[in-house]
């Protein structure tokens, strides 16, 4: 089995805080791993580290076998979708020139037109992106992170306030993305449900991993569900 992303004893010291402690786990290619952990558990942190936005880490994370550190060129191998796409609201894009703005060889043109169909916006195409629902922006940010055929795709929290029906399209999405096409995926959500239908393998973070494995593992030990919920709870009310 390759291992697509293989982290070991990550740490992360903001100032103030240690955001990642001594984190370590593998995600084999083809995996689907969601993240779980409450705000502040260090998720966008362990995403930074492994698109190479934050080098100050302590420990090691390899794609493929390569230390990261060692060469950017992993980079092209990784779709990432960011927790909330930053674009002013009269941002003059279109949809297809952001799902453009991914593309990293221009000669590709013709992947766009595929990708934008892939994900149901080809109608969108030139419609300008401060136009767009939650549900049908999410998708031309997946379309733009898929636009140069990555092998592992980061999504971290999807937007928020996206209607069930755009909900319903990007889990059936992101199911044929692993399935069908392989591609591996590693998202962090809230959604204990949803990482339970989606995901094979479910990681649990809040600064430290308590629980790394197969989804049924998880979701069948009513223990360690609640144990999740209620650290969950807790985090949540300090933030509030
Ligand atoms: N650049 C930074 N400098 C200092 N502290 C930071 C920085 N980024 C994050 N932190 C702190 O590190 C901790 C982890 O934050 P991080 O954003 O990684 O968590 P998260 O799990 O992504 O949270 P959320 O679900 O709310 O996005 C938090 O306490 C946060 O305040």
């Amino acid at each position: 089995m390759l291992k697509a992303v293989e982290i070991s004893n990550l740490s992360v010291q903001y100032p103030d805080v240690k955001a990642l402690d001594d984190v370590s786990f593998v995600v084999n290619q083809g995996n689907f791993l969601g993240i779980i952990g409450p705000n502040g558990a260090g998720k966008s942190t362990l995403f930074d580290c492994m698109l190479g936005l934050n080098t100050k880490y302590k420990g090691e994370i390899k794609f493929f076998d390569k230390d990261i550190r060692i060469s950017k060129n992993y980079l092209k191998e990784i779709g990432y979708v960011p927790q909330k796409p930053i674009f002013e609201k009269n941002f003059p894009a279109t949809v297809t020139d952001v799902v453009r703005m991914g593309l990293r060889n221009e000669s590709d043109e013709n992947k766009i037109n595929e990708i934008l169909q892939q994900l149901w916006i080809h109608e969108l195409r030139n419609r300008r992106i401060g136009e767009l629902s939650g549900g049908q922006l999410q998708r031309v940010f997946i379309a733009k992170a898929l636009v140069n055929n990555p092998k592992l795709l980061i999504l971290d929290e999807p937007i928020t306030g996206i209607d069930q029906q755009s909900i319903e399209l990007f889990y059936s999405i992101l199911r044929e993305l692993n399935s069908k096409q392989k591609i591996t995926i590693i998202w962090s959500s809230h959604d204990l449900d949803a990482v339970n239908q989606l995901a094979n393998h479910v990681a649990c973070l809040n600064r430290t991993l308590f629980f790394h494995g197969e989804s049924e593992k998880f979701f069948s030990d009513d223990e360690l569900v609640k144990q999740y919920s209620e650290a969950s709870m807790q985090e949540h009310m300090h933030h509030h």
